[in-house]
């Protein structure tokens, strides 16, 4: 069985001004000890279906679909077994560690506090537990007493990964974990990810704006546009041989993992993202597809089968797999 199983989720927000459809109908499903990667460009509902898995939105989110994690359903669960999962089967590392960290708190009473709440050590052991988590992050021991503000961007970014990994989850979710580093440390740190992970058997869903930085992480690949899964496969041929025109562009715009060029000058991508609550008709990504037929103004094409084990989203890709 999957470890999560994601069935047709799709997420509201209620504003002011109306409805903002940030995911539609997402289904993806991420087998035990495998990594997933979900791109796509801002505001394309990455971050959104990431806090959905563990109820993480705020109240004016209305959630639909079923998110099974081992069977059963994030979105019917009660509060009490919600707290229980966060943290001790999945936790997430946010984008930017200022976001997760508290200023004026220790590191080390920040990394102990999942472990106490959830009953998984006394003090003592946590103190023990916090010690060997920084190092397998590759932080020496003194740093829990240190503050937030003590420490670089990276080592922040370590110190939410050990959070991260504190009572042994899962499943980790990282949400763009290192957008906010610089190019060295960045490597440093993904490769920190891939091998804590592979040492572990955790699962891990990492969600990136940037294809190569997933592509050398993660098994499979989710390219998501404007809320929905518009291609999904293994990670290698979506990123070197991408179906969908949408992945293609952002395959070309990020061609070398932390290449800080293509960050500056994202190659192949023009236009915008489309405000999710004025979508074009048809297909979302039709007036920016450099292949766009008339048709696609009007017709809004499903995933659709596109090679072993990979689905696109593309009247091109029905039309190919069609004549094969
Ligand atoms: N609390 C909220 N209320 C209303 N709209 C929201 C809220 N949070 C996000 N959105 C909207 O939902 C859409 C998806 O946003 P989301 O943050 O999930 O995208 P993303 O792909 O993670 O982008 P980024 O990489 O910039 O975080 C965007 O249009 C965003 O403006």
């Amino acid at each position: 069985m999957s470890l999560l199983e994601l069935d047709d989720v799709s997420v509201t927000y209620r504003i002011a001004s109306g409805e903002v459809p940030a995911v539609r109908g997402v289904s993806l499903t991420l087998d035990s000890g495998a990594a997933l990667g979900v791109a796509g460009e801002s505001g394309s509902g990455k971050s959104t279906l990431a806090m959905a898995l563990l109820r993480l939105l705020p109240r004016d989110a209305r959630v639909g679909g079923r998110i099974l994690l081992d069977g059963d359903d994030v979105l019917t669960m009660k509060w009490g077994r919600i707290r229980a999962v966060r943290w001790a089967e999945a936790s997430i590392v946010f984008q930017g560690a200022q976001h997760g960290l508290n200023p004026v708190r220790r590191i080390g009473d920040q990394i102990a506090e999942p472990l106490l709440v959830h009953g998984l050590a006394k003090p003592e052991g946590a103190r023990r537990r916090v010690a060997e988590l920084l190092e397998q992050v590759g932080l020496p021991a003194w740093r829990a007493r240190s503050y937030p503000h003590e420490l670089s961007g990276g080592q922040r970014q370590r110190v939410m990964i050990a959070m991260a990994l504190a009572c042994s989850p899962r499943l980790i979710i990282a949400d763009e974990p290192t957008t906010a580093l610089d190019v060295m440390v960045q490597a440093q740190v993904l490769t920190l990810i891939k091998d804590l992970v592979a040492e572990h058997g955790i699962s891990l869903i990492m969600i990136s704006h940037d294809l190569s930085v997933l592509a050398d992480v993660c098994d499979r690949l989710a390219v998501m546009y404007a809320g929905r899964v518009v291609e999904h496969g293994p990670s290698g041929e979506v990123f070197h041989d991408a179906r969908h025109p949408y992945s293609r562009a952002l395959a070309a715009a990020f061609p070398t993992v932390g290449d800080p060029a293509s960050r500056m000058a994202p190659k192949g991508l023009g236009g915008d993202p489309p405000d999710p609550m004025q979508l074009p008709g048809g297909c979302a990504f039709h007036p920016r597809c450099p292949v766009a037929l008339d048709g696609c103004a009007s017709l809004d094409v499903e995933l659709w089968p596109a090679g072993q084990d990979r689905t696109a989203a593309c009247v091109h890709v029905r039309a190919e797999e069609e004549v094969s």
